[in-house]
């Protein structure tokens, strides 16, 4: 039997859809797609809780993925006693091989969309994500959960932070799904205004999971993170797995919570910013600042207290060039 991981098998392409086994301590695996792996523990030992952990959508982001990586492992070891369902996906992995952020386009701007002829393979593997998603959850009742996890392009004055995307008409966010980002050491929460085409948006929309996208440090190579503590993370997800549904029921006082105000359009190939390109996310901005200028239309900053958060000039037209955000832990209360 080969000693590689799962992720060294995805990244060799080794890894494609199998038959389900089951181990004699009652856990049954079935990987489903190319980096893609689900485990089920058996009926009398289920917790009624469904779990997926997604990562590696941007293939330059890769803390995660080894976090991912050993989790996976300490299961198959059966160290980790399965009592969730759990679904582990790789996403883009060419770009992982590649050690870039994507290889044609950003896998996070592809989903919640319709199939179309000449999709590319980012697009197509987008599509097949959502779909195990779909399969996954099925028709089950029970609580549904996606972390799709990410590192981030630039410095941060905040390392750890989660997007909660925007949800269905007639819902609201949860307090009690902050609270217990805290618990996994996130402690900045980013309410979305918009709706969205990254993976968490659509799993929150398709298939009413509480899902976040959650940033956990800067992007590097494999084997260079060791300078990202990911041990609160780890303890979270590992205790999920084991059926260990943690239920804070307060905000706890440390948690920072903004929204966002407004998206940064690009609209043409002129786009400039008036700051650096690479400015640390969370840098306040001071209200009448012009921050940007886009075919001659500039983007003045309105808001008190406005920062900025995923500043990047080189997307494609079409695409946000950044996130101007706002204070909002008084909002969330009011919801
Ligand atoms: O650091 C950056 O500029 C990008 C980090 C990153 O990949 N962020 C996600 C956020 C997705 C969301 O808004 O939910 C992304 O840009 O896809
Ligand atoms: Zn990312």
């Amino acid at each position: 039997m080969s000693n590689s991981t799962f992720l060294q098998k995805t990244l060799a392409g080794e890894t494609s859809m199998g038959l389900q086994y089951c181990l004699p301590n009652g856990m049954c695996v079935q990987v489903l797609d190319e980096g893609v792996i689900r485990f089920e523990p058996n009926d009398a030992s289920s917790s009624g809780l469904d779990l997926v952990v997604s990562c590696g959508i941007h293939g330059n982001e890769t803390a995660p993925v080894e976090l991912v990586e050993q989790l996976i492992e300490r299961i198959l070891r059966q160290e980790l006693r399965v009592k969730s369902r759990v679904l582990f996906i790789f996403g883009n992995v060419a770009a992982l091989r590649a050690g870039k952020r994507f290889v044609e386009e950003d896998m996070n701007r592809l989903f919640n969309r319709s199939p179309e002829v000449e999709d590319g393979p980012e697009k197509r593997r987008a599509m097949m994500l959502e779909m195990h998603v779909g399969r996954f959850f099925g028709s089950n009742t029970t609580p549904r959960f996606h972390y799709d996890l990410h590192t981030a392009i630039h410095g941060s004055l905040i390392e750890k932070f989660a997007i909660y995307p925007l949800p269905k008409p007639g819902c609201r966010f949860s307090a009690t799904e902050i609270a217990r980002l805290s618990l996994a050491g996130v402690e900045t929460v980013l309410l979305q205004s918009t709706s969205s085409s990254t993976f968490s948006y659509s799993s929150n929309y398709k298939y009413d999971a509480h899902a976040f996208t959650i940033e956990l440090g800067s992007a590097r190579p494999f084997g260079q993170n060791t300078g990202i503590d990911l041990s609160k993370m780890d303890a979270y997800l590992s205790g999920l797995i084991q059926g260990q549904l943690p239920h804070p029921e307060l905000i706890p006082p440390q948690v920072q919570i903004f929204r966002v105000s407004r998206e940064i359009p690009k609209t043409s190939h002129d786009f400039k910013f008036a700051i650096d390109g690479k400015t640390d996310n969370f840098t306040p901005l001071a209200k009448g600042l012009t921050l940007a200028e886009d075919a001659g239309v500039p983007f003045v900053i309105t808001e008190d207290d406005a920062r900025i958060i995923f500043p990047n000039p080189d997307v494609p037209p079409g695409q946000r060039a950044g996130l101007v955000i706002v204070p909002a832990r008084n909002y969330l209360a009011e919801q």
